[in-house]
């Protein structure tokens, strides 16, 4: 088991990574005898994982309750946060209480937002199962869910106690749930990491694989990326934005399409593919980095393009929505290179239009 820790300002967490450490008792720290927890799960997750967690816990001697929320993307919602805090009241957990979540990105980041807000915060612990959540949604505090009208708009920023990532929780993983972590995997590289960028360009097929060393280094390698950013940002005042790479066209294809139609990951991937574009268009990445990236993206088999019929119309309303909207001025992510990301204000709409219309098929 190898440790990559997050040090925040007043205090730091662990991220224990490893091979089958759900079934060992001592991964779960600080969690101890006596604890009481609430897992929340979903069906899908618990079906495989459930039985181990609660297993080693109770070996542990920790009193386990368990939740389920629905599985999808359509249930990162207030009726699913509210299931988790019924399901607390009903089994008397006060503020001494844990929450888990046990799932990928959607379990996280709702279990997540119920542990900030339960009683006005009880303490968290993350378990990521999918590929996505372990190398990105579950570190950093991040936490919320969606609205019909945008993407992670209620939420609170909240750090767990620890972060548990069993990387053979991915062998039941399916194929294109696998692919979606593939993106924010190639983010990392694009924004903050050419030398990483490079070894995902000699091992990508390892990586569609799961290749389990490749695997731990990948996942190691991402969490060391992202702990420094949030080590230096932890509320997104600066430089944690540019984890954002993608993320402003990603969001607006999700909830133009309905959440749940285009994973998470497969809308980064196409938002990124517009942002290395608008970035070309601006005099910054050169044309053969943009076609690397593409490049890449496409052997992760991920998409490339927007989705049929949605047009820079549909985009650029959403687009004003995001979060890092200042002032009625669209922020976005850029690259200067690739492994190098900027945040800029300067992105002339009609520039924006056309990136996004070099991204879609009818270009
Ligand atoms: N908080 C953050 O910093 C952050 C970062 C990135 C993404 N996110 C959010 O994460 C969400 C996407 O997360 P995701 O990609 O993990 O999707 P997800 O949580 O929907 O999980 C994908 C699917 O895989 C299933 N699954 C999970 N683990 C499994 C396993 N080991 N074996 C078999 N099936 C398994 C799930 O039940 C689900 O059907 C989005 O809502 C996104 O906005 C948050
Ligand atoms: O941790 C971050 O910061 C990120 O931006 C990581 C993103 O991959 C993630 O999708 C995040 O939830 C997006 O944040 P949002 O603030 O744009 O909702
Ligand atoms: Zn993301």
């Amino acid at each position: 088991m190898i440790e990559v820790n997050v040090e925040l300002k007043d205090r730091r967490y662990p991220i224990r990574i490893g091979s089958h450490i759900l079934a060992e008792s001592s991964s779960y720290a600080p969690l101890k005898c006596g604890d009481k927890v609430m897992i929340v799960s979903n069906p899908t997750v618990a079906k495989h994982y459930l039985t181990t967690v609660s297993d080693s816990l109770n070996r542990l001697g920790c009193k386990v309750s368990s939740v389920l929320i629905p599985d999808g993307e359509q249930y990162k919602t207030l009726d699913s946060l509210n299931l988790i805090f019924t399901a607390l009241l009903q089994a008397n957990h006060g503020r001494d209480t844990t929450i888990i979540a046990l799932g990928g990105g959607v379990v996280g980041d709702v279990a997540g937002f119920a542990a900030a807000s339960y009683q006005r915060g009880v303490r968290l612990l993350q378990i990521p199962t999918t590929l996505l959540s372990q190398v990105d949604s579950s570190v950093g505090g991040k936490t919320g869910v969606n609205h019909a009208l945008g993407k992670n708009m209620i939420g609170a920023f909240y750090q767990p106690c620890a972060v548990i990532i069993d990387s053979a929780s991915l062998d039941t993983l399916p194929k294109r749930e696998v692919f979606a972590g593939l993106a924010e995997v190639i983010k990392y590289g694009a924004i903050l990491d050419l030398a990483f960028f490079d070894w995902l360009e000699q091992h990508i097929d390892d990586l569609v694989s799961l290749q389990p060393q490749q695997l731990q280094y990948c996942i190691q390698r991402c969490c060391q990326l992202k702990a420094d950013v949030v080590a230096r940002d932890e509320t997104e005042q600066g430089d944690r934005a540019l984890l954002n790479l993608g993320h402003t066209f990603g969001h607006a294809i999700e909830t133009h399409l309905g959440y749940g139609s285009w994973l998470h990951g497969e809308a980064v991937a196409v938002g990124m593919l517009m942002a290395a574009d608008l970035s070309h268009l601006l005099g910054n990445l050169s044309r053969q980095d943009v076609f690397r990236l593409e490049k890449l993206l496409a052997r992760a088999n991920l998409p490339t393009v927007s989705p049929d019929g949605m047009s820079a119309d549909d985009y650029l309303p959403l687009m004003m929505r995001d979060k890092k909207v200042l002032a009625g001025k669209l922020r976005l992510v850029l690259l200067q290179r690739l492994g190098q990301a900027y945040v800029t204000t300067n992105s002339d709409s009609e520039l924006v239009r056309q990136a996004i219309n070099h991204c879609s098929q009818f270009d």
